[in-house]
């Protein structure tokens, strides 16, 4: 099993300081990362994202369990005896040295032919598109620039894993959504294993084959990007990722009982329903019922449909596209909706209209929390 793996984490403890100090960074963590996979690590701060690269790295040695590359215990070896190879938020490139110069030191470092530098440092540069700026010095260069001159010195001796930590988060916002399919772009041309480490969810969402999301030192959810959105775990992992309404419930006949008395149905097990504003639906009073032939004769509070939860409209927020609405229930919680917009429409609805809740089945799942 672990030899088709790229990375193998086997029960990682890692504790830094000692007695009443002692931080647990990471708290028995096992997962495995698959071959030419751009695998994301994605939490808040301080959730042990960089603890966990820094000991795939080698910069790091865990307080217990074992660290496999490729099927190969590399447990105890340094950083250099390991075919992994790391970049960084801040670049930390040459600033003497020209781009490529930067490029082909790791390939110096190796031992290489001077024709096999210059051949695989020319085929780097082009790869992150940088051959007009090959003989410039990196202090000279601009932010995204930079980052993609690491890039290049990191993949040009060819590991079998490259580690991201946050590479980039000192990019502005136009120039970091550049770099995320630049990235996306060069772990498929080279098949490399990535493991990237981050706390922007859409970054994560978007770029990601799987998704490992931690929180206090432990992996809560490993899975790809759309099972993490549509069917997460626990509270912690559906909170972090995207929005979210959350909505206590008790067992009932049929579905589960909302404070306000109403009894919907939805999958999953625990006492908290999850559901994400975009699948919501509203309709005047009594339209959900008749949609499904059991028309509601006054669509008054009382009358609402069985599955449908009545609700009073509260504050409408504008987006372009979409608007987001409040949604008080009689018993006082508040549910947002996405809603759509006709193009170039006005919304239908009004703060204090009385409307009619509802949800496609399997849309809402219940979750422990
Ligand atoms: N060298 C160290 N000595 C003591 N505590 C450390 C050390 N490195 C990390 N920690 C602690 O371990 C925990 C995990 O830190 P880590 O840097 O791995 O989190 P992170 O998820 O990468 O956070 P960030 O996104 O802020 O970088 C934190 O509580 C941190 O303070």
């Amino acid at each position: 099993m672990s030899q088709d793996n790229a990375v193998t984490v086997e029960q990682v403890i890692k504790s830094f300081g000692q007695g009443s100090f002692a931080v647990r960074a990471l708290d028995e963590v096992s997962l495995g990362i698959r071959k030419g996979e751009f695998f994301t690590l994605l939490g808040p701060s301080g959730c042990g994202k960089t603890t966990l690269l820094r000991l795939i790295a080698g910069f790091e040695q865990p307080t217990a369990g074992r660290i496999l590359l490729e099927g190969q215990d590399v447990t105890g070896l340094p950083p250099n005896r390991r075919q992994v190879n790391t970049v960084f938020q801040s670049y930390a490139l040459f600033p003497h040295l020209t781009v490529r110069e930067n490029v082909g030191f790791g390939l110096r470092m190796q031992g290489r032919s001077r024709s096999e530098i210059a051949e695989r440092t020319a085929r780097m540069l082009a790869l992150v598109r940088l051959d007009h700026l090959a003989e410039r010095r990196t202090a000279a260069l601009s932010g995204g620039q930079q980052q993609r001159v690491a890039l290049a010195r990191a993949l040009a001796p060819q590991p079998a894993v490259l580690l991201l930590d946050e590479p980039l988060s000192a990019l502005d916002l136009k120039l970091r959504k550049e770099m995320q399919v630049e990235l996306k772009r060069l772990q498929q041309e080279t098949g490399i294993t990535f493991v990237f480490v981050t706390h922007d969810q859409e970054e994560a969402l978007t770029m990601s084959d799987r998704i490992g999301v931690m929180s206090e030192g432990r992996l809560q959810q490993v899975a790809p990007p759309r099972e993490i959105y549509t069917a997460p775990v626990n509270r912690f992992v559906a909170d972090f990722i995207g929005e979210t309404n959350f909505l206590p419930v008790t067992p009932a006949p049929g579905g589960v009982r909302l404070g306000c008395g109403a009894v919907v149905a939805a999958q999953g097990e625990g006492p908290v329903l999850c559901i994400r504003p975009e699948q919501l639906r509203v309709t005047t009073p009594g339209q959900a019922a008749a949609a499904r032939g059991t028309a509601d004769r006054d669509g008054s509070w009382s009358g609402a449909a069985p599955d449908a939860i009545p609700a009073t409209v509260g504050r409408l927020i504008y987006f372009g596209t979409d608007m987001h609405a409040q949604l008080h229930l009689p018993d006082g919680a508040t549910l947002t909706a996405r809603l759509p917009l006709p193009p170039g429409g006005e919304a239908a609805l009004a703060p204090g209209d009385r409307v009619d809740v509802t949800f496609a089945p399997g849309a809402a799942r219940l979750i422990g929390e």
